[in-house]
Protein backbone atom coordinates (compact mmCIF):
# COMPACT_ATOMS: atom_id res chain seq x y z
CA UNK A 1 0.00 0.00 0.00
CA UNK A 2 0.99 3.31 -0.55
CA UNK A 3 -0.52 6.01 1.51
CA UNK A 4 0.19 9.83 0.71
CA UNK A 5 -0.36 12.13 3.13
CA UNK A 6 -0.77 15.97 3.48
CA UNK A 7 2.05 16.21 0.39
CA UNK A 8 3.36 19.72 -0.60
CA UNK A 9 6.47 20.41 -2.16
CA UNK A 10 7.63 24.15 -2.66
CA UNK A 11 10.32 24.82 -4.81
CA UNK A 12 12.41 27.60 -4.29
CA UNK A 13 12.45 29.55 -7.79
CA UNK A 14 15.79 30.95 -9.27
CA UNK A 15 15.77 33.96 -11.65
CA UNK A 16 15.66 32.15 -14.67
CA UNK A 17 12.51 30.34 -13.43
CA UNK A 18 11.06 33.44 -12.07
CA UNK A 19 11.33 35.07 -15.23
CA UNK A 20 9.77 31.81 -17.24
CA UNK A 21 6.79 31.72 -15.10
CA UNK A 22 6.35 35.63 -14.99
CA UNK A 23 7.04 36.10 -11.16
CA UNK A 24 8.13 37.80 -8.50
CA UNK A 25 7.61 35.07 -5.96
CA UNK A 26 10.22 33.62 -4.62
CA UNK A 27 9.00 29.90 -4.31
CA UNK A 28 6.36 27.73 -6.28
CA UNK A 29 4.28 25.84 -4.44
CA UNK A 30 4.06 22.38 -7.08
CA UNK A 31 1.93 20.17 -4.59
CA UNK A 32 -0.46 21.61 -1.91
CA UNK A 33 -1.31 19.18 0.83
CA UNK A 34 -2.06 16.12 -1.24
CA UNK A 35 -3.36 12.74 0.79
CA UNK A 36 -4.46 9.82 -1.58
CA UNK A 37 -4.23 5.90 -1.03
CA UNK A 38 -2.87 3.31 -3.56
CA UNK A 39 -3.08 -0.57 -2.92
CA UNK A 40 -1.91 -3.88 -4.58
CA UNK A 41 -3.76 -5.19 -7.29
CA UNK A 42 -4.56 -1.45 -8.43
CA UNK A 43 -3.99 0.58 -10.72
CA UNK A 44 -4.30 4.14 -9.52
CA UNK A 45 -4.42 7.08 -11.71
CA UNK A 46 -2.76 10.78 -11.03
CA UNK A 47 -4.27 12.77 -13.35
CA UNK A 48 -3.95 16.52 -14.20
CA UNK A 49 -3.30 19.11 -16.68
CA UNK A 50 0.68 20.06 -17.35
CA UNK A 51 2.17 21.89 -14.21
CA UNK A 52 -0.33 20.42 -12.23
CA UNK A 53 2.24 18.52 -9.72
CA UNK A 54 1.64 15.17 -10.76
CA UNK A 55 5.75 14.45 -11.41
CA UNK A 56 6.71 16.29 -8.13
CA UNK A 57 4.62 13.77 -6.80
CA UNK A 58 5.41 10.88 -7.72
CA UNK A 59 9.56 11.78 -7.83
CA UNK A 60 8.41 12.07 -3.67
CA UNK A 61 7.47 8.58 -3.93
CA UNK A 62 10.02 7.24 -5.20
CA UNK A 63 12.24 8.93 -2.73
CA UNK A 64 13.72 11.37 -5.41
CA UNK A 65 12.14 14.42 -3.81
CA UNK A 66 11.74 15.23 0.15
CA UNK A 67 8.44 16.51 0.36
CA UNK A 68 8.45 19.84 2.16
CA UNK A 69 5.22 18.99 4.07
CA UNK A 70 3.33 15.60 5.03
CA UNK A 71 4.42 12.25 4.94
CA UNK A 72 4.68 9.26 2.04
CA UNK A 73 5.09 5.26 3.40
CA UNK A 74 5.39 2.29 1.13
CA UNK A 75 4.91 -0.63 2.04
CA UNK A 76 5.09 1.24 5.59
CA UNK A 77 8.30 2.22 4.91
CA UNK A 78 8.56 6.00 5.01
CA UNK A 79 10.12 7.45 1.83
CA UNK A 80 12.41 9.79 3.94
CA UNK A 81 13.53 8.04 6.95
CA UNK A 82 13.83 4.34 5.16
CA UNK A 83 14.51 5.42 1.41
CA UNK A 84 16.69 2.73 0.70
CA UNK A 85 13.94 -0.17 1.96
CA UNK A 86 11.42 2.10 -0.36
CA UNK A 87 13.88 2.15 -3.33
CA UNK A 88 14.31 -1.79 -3.16
CA UNK A 89 10.57 -2.07 -3.71
CA UNK A 90 9.73 0.38 -6.61
CA UNK A 91 10.29 0.16 -10.54
CA UNK A 92 10.33 3.87 -11.33
CA UNK A 93 9.72 4.28 -15.38
CA UNK A 94 9.62 7.61 -17.19
CA UNK A 95 9.98 8.02 -20.81
CA UNK A 96 13.27 10.27 -19.76
CA UNK A 97 15.24 7.07 -19.05
CA UNK A 98 17.82 7.33 -21.33
CA UNK A 99 20.06 4.02 -21.91
CA UNK A 100 23.49 3.94 -22.93
CA UNK A 101 23.40 3.26 -26.88
CA UNK A 102 26.97 1.62 -26.66
CA UNK A 103 25.88 -1.09 -24.90
CA UNK A 104 24.07 -3.82 -25.51
CA UNK A 105 20.48 -5.41 -24.04
CA UNK A 106 22.14 -8.02 -23.04
CA UNK A 107 24.63 -6.50 -21.14
CA UNK A 108 21.64 -3.30 -19.96
CA UNK A 109 20.21 -5.64 -18.10
CA UNK A 110 23.22 -7.54 -16.21
CA UNK A 111 24.16 -4.21 -15.00
CA UNK A 112 21.29 -2.87 -13.91
CA UNK A 113 20.37 -6.29 -12.06
CA UNK A 114 23.36 -6.29 -10.72
CA UNK A 115 23.02 -3.09 -9.33
CA UNK A 116 19.87 -4.34 -7.52
CA UNK A 117 22.02 -6.70 -6.25
CA UNK A 118 20.75 -9.91 -7.54
CA UNK A 119 22.88 -13.17 -8.38
CA UNK A 120 23.37 -13.91 -12.12
CA UNK A 121 20.88 -16.16 -12.05
CA UNK A 122 18.12 -14.52 -10.99
CA UNK A 123 19.12 -12.18 -13.92
CA UNK A 124 19.28 -14.58 -16.18
CA UNK A 125 15.60 -16.00 -15.90
CA UNK A 126 14.47 -12.38 -15.17
CA UNK A 127 16.05 -11.26 -18.45
CA UNK A 128 14.61 -14.13 -20.09
CA UNK A 129 10.95 -13.90 -19.12
CA UNK A 130 11.26 -9.54 -19.57
CA UNK A 131 13.04 -10.02 -23.17
CA UNK A 132 10.10 -12.86 -24.47
CA UNK A 133 7.40 -10.13 -23.17
CA UNK A 134 8.99 -7.31 -25.05
CA UNK A 135 10.01 -9.24 -28.10
CA UNK A 136 13.61 -8.29 -27.42
CA UNK A 137 15.42 -11.32 -27.55
CA UNK A 138 16.55 -10.85 -31.82
CA UNK A 139 17.81 -7.36 -31.31
CA UNK A 140 19.66 -8.61 -27.51
CA UNK A 141 23.49 -8.43 -28.33
CA UNK A 142 23.06 -5.38 -30.90
CA UNK A 143 24.24 -1.95 -29.84
CA UNK A 144 21.37 -0.08 -28.46
CA UNK A 145 22.08 2.92 -30.42
CA UNK A 146 20.88 0.59 -33.37
CA UNK A 147 17.19 -0.67 -32.09
CA UNK A 148 14.14 1.37 -33.08
CA UNK A 149 12.76 4.20 -30.75
CA UNK A 150 9.81 1.73 -29.66
CA UNK A 151 12.10 -1.50 -28.78
CA UNK A 152 14.71 1.08 -27.03
CA UNK A 153 11.18 2.27 -24.98
CA UNK A 154 10.62 -1.24 -24.73
CA UNK A 155 13.83 -1.94 -23.27
CA UNK A 156 13.68 0.90 -21.08
CA UNK A 157 10.83 -0.53 -19.49
CA UNK A 158 12.40 -4.13 -19.13
CA UNK A 159 15.46 -2.96 -17.23
CA UNK A 160 13.51 -0.57 -14.67
CA UNK A 161 11.51 -3.92 -13.36
CA UNK A 162 14.65 -6.08 -13.74
CA UNK A 163 14.21 -6.31 -10.05
CA UNK A 164 10.65 -7.71 -10.43
CA UNK A 165 9.41 -4.63 -7.94
CA UNK A 166 6.31 -4.87 -6.02
CA UNK A 167 5.02 -1.28 -6.74
CA UNK A 168 5.59 0.30 -9.98
CA UNK A 169 5.60 3.76 -10.76
CA UNK A 170 5.51 5.26 -14.22
CA UNK A 171 5.06 9.02 -15.15
CA UNK A 172 3.78 9.46 -18.60
CA UNK A 173 3.05 5.66 -19.71
CA UNK A 174 2.13 6.53 -23.25
CA UNK A 175 3.53 10.22 -24.20
CA UNK A 176 5.60 10.13 -27.37
CA UNK A 177 5.10 6.28 -27.68
CA UNK A 178 3.55 5.18 -31.04
CA UNK A 179 0.14 3.50 -30.97
CA UNK A 180 1.83 -0.24 -31.23
CA UNK A 181 4.27 0.33 -28.28
CA UNK A 182 1.89 2.16 -26.43
CA UNK A 183 -0.56 -0.43 -26.44
CA UNK A 184 2.03 -2.90 -25.76
CA UNK A 185 3.14 -0.76 -22.86
CA UNK A 186 -0.64 -0.63 -21.35
CA UNK A 187 -0.70 -3.99 -21.75
CA UNK A 188 2.61 -4.89 -19.52
CA UNK A 189 0.69 -3.16 -16.68
CA UNK A 190 -2.34 -4.55 -16.83
CA UNK A 191 -0.44 -7.71 -16.37
CA UNK A 192 1.48 -6.45 -13.71
CA UNK A 193 -2.24 -5.67 -12.33
CA UNK A 194 -3.07 -9.32 -12.63
CA UNK A 195 0.25 -9.99 -10.60
CA UNK A 196 -1.27 -8.33 -7.74
CA UNK A 197 1.54 -5.30 -7.95
CA UNK A 198 0.68 -1.73 -7.47
CA UNK A 199 0.57 0.22 -9.94
CA UNK A 200 0.36 4.42 -10.13
CA UNK A 201 0.20 6.02 -13.32
CA UNK A 202 0.77 9.84 -14.36
CA UNK A 203 -1.22 10.84 -17.14
CA UNK A 204 -3.08 14.02 -18.82
CA UNK A 205 -5.11 12.18 -21.34
CA UNK A 206 -7.97 10.82 -20.42
CA UNK A 207 -8.85 8.28 -22.87
CA UNK A 208 -5.69 6.04 -21.28
CA UNK A 209 -6.76 6.59 -17.60
CA UNK A 210 -10.54 5.57 -18.15
CA UNK A 211 -8.87 1.83 -20.23
CA UNK A 212 -6.09 1.44 -17.91
CA UNK A 213 -7.06 2.62 -13.59
CA UNK A 214 -9.16 1.46 -11.19
CA UNK A 215 -8.77 4.49 -9.06
CA UNK A 216 -7.88 8.13 -9.95
CA UNK A 217 -7.07 10.82 -8.47
CA UNK A 218 -7.29 14.57 -10.02
CA UNK A 219 -5.01 17.02 -9.28
CA UNK A 220 -5.29 20.66 -10.74
CA UNK A 221 -2.85 23.43 -9.17
CA UNK A 222 -0.82 20.94 -6.93
CA UNK A 223 -4.48 20.39 -5.40
CA UNK A 224 -6.56 17.00 -5.42
CA UNK A 225 -9.93 17.76 -6.34
CA UNK A 226 -11.59 14.34 -6.57
CA UNK A 227 -10.09 10.43 -5.78
CA UNK A 228 -12.28 7.64 -6.53
CA UNK A 229 -12.84 4.84 -9.41
CA UNK A 230 -14.32 6.25 -12.56
CA UNK A 231 -17.78 5.26 -11.58
CA UNK A 232 -17.44 7.40 -8.66
CA UNK A 233 -15.95 10.80 -10.64
CA UNK A 234 -18.72 10.10 -13.15
CA UNK A 235 -21.36 9.94 -10.70
CA UNK A 236 -20.05 13.20 -8.36
CA UNK A 237 -19.54 15.21 -11.69
CA UNK A 238 -22.98 13.99 -13.08
CA UNK A 239 -20.84 13.54 -16.40
CA UNK A 240 -20.83 10.56 -18.91
CA UNK A 241 -17.40 10.66 -19.73
CA UNK A 242 -14.00 11.37 -17.90
CA UNK A 243 -12.98 13.86 -20.43
CA UNK A 244 -16.10 16.00 -19.90
CA UNK A 245 -15.67 15.54 -15.78
CA UNK A 246 -12.34 16.27 -16.05
CA UNK A 247 -13.22 19.97 -17.60
CA UNK A 248 -15.80 20.82 -15.09
CA UNK A 249 -13.42 19.82 -12.25
CA UNK A 250 -10.73 22.12 -14.39
CA UNK A 251 -13.96 24.88 -14.46
CA UNK A 252 -14.56 24.63 -11.00
CA UNK A 253 -10.63 24.69 -9.51
CA UNK A 254 -9.87 27.57 -11.53
CA UNK A 255 -12.85 29.72 -10.91
CA UNK A 256 -14.04 30.15 -14.56
N1 LIG B 1 12.76 22.03 -9.90
C1 LIG B 1 11.76 22.91 -9.97
N2 LIG B 1 11.93 24.19 -9.55
C2 LIG B 1 10.92 25.08 -9.61
N3 LIG B 1 9.68 24.79 -10.03
C3 LIG B 1 9.43 23.54 -10.45
C4 LIG B 1 10.45 22.54 -10.45
N4 LIG B 1 9.92 21.39 -10.94
C5 LIG B 1 8.63 21.66 -11.22
N5 LIG B 1 8.33 22.96 -10.95
C6 LIG B 1 7.02 23.62 -11.10
O1 LIG B 1 6.09 22.94 -10.27
C7 LIG B 1 4.82 22.79 -10.92
C8 LIG B 1 4.45 21.32 -10.99
O2 LIG B 1 5.35 20.66 -11.88
P1 LIG B 1 5.26 19.09 -12.23
O3 LIG B 1 6.35 18.77 -13.18
O4 LIG B 1 5.17 18.33 -10.97
O5 LIG B 1 3.85 19.02 -12.95
P2 LIG B 1 3.22 17.90 -13.86
O6 LIG B 1 1.79 17.77 -13.45
O7 LIG B 1 4.02 16.66 -13.82
O8 LIG B 1 3.26 18.54 -15.29
P3 LIG B 1 4.08 18.10 -16.60
O9 LIG B 1 3.25 17.04 -17.21
O10 LIG B 1 4.09 19.38 -17.38
O11 LIG B 1 5.43 17.68 -16.13
C9 LIG B 1 4.96 23.46 -12.27
O12 LIG B 1 4.47 24.79 -12.18
C10 LIG B 1 6.47 23.47 -12.52
O13 LIG B 1 6.82 24.59 -13.31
Amino acid sequence: MIEVKHLTKIYKLNKKQKMELNTKASTKIAVNDVSFTAREGEIFGLLGPNGAGKTTTLRSIVTLLKPTKGQITVSGYDVVKDSKEVRKRIGFLTNELKLDGHFTPNYTMGFFGRLHGMSETQIESRKKELFDYFGVNKFADKKINELSTGMKQKLSIAVSVIHDPEVVIFDEPTNGLDIITARAVMAFLDNLRTQGKLVIVSTHIMTVATKLCDRVGIIIDGKKVIEGTIGDVLRDTQCDDLEDAFFKLYKEAIGD
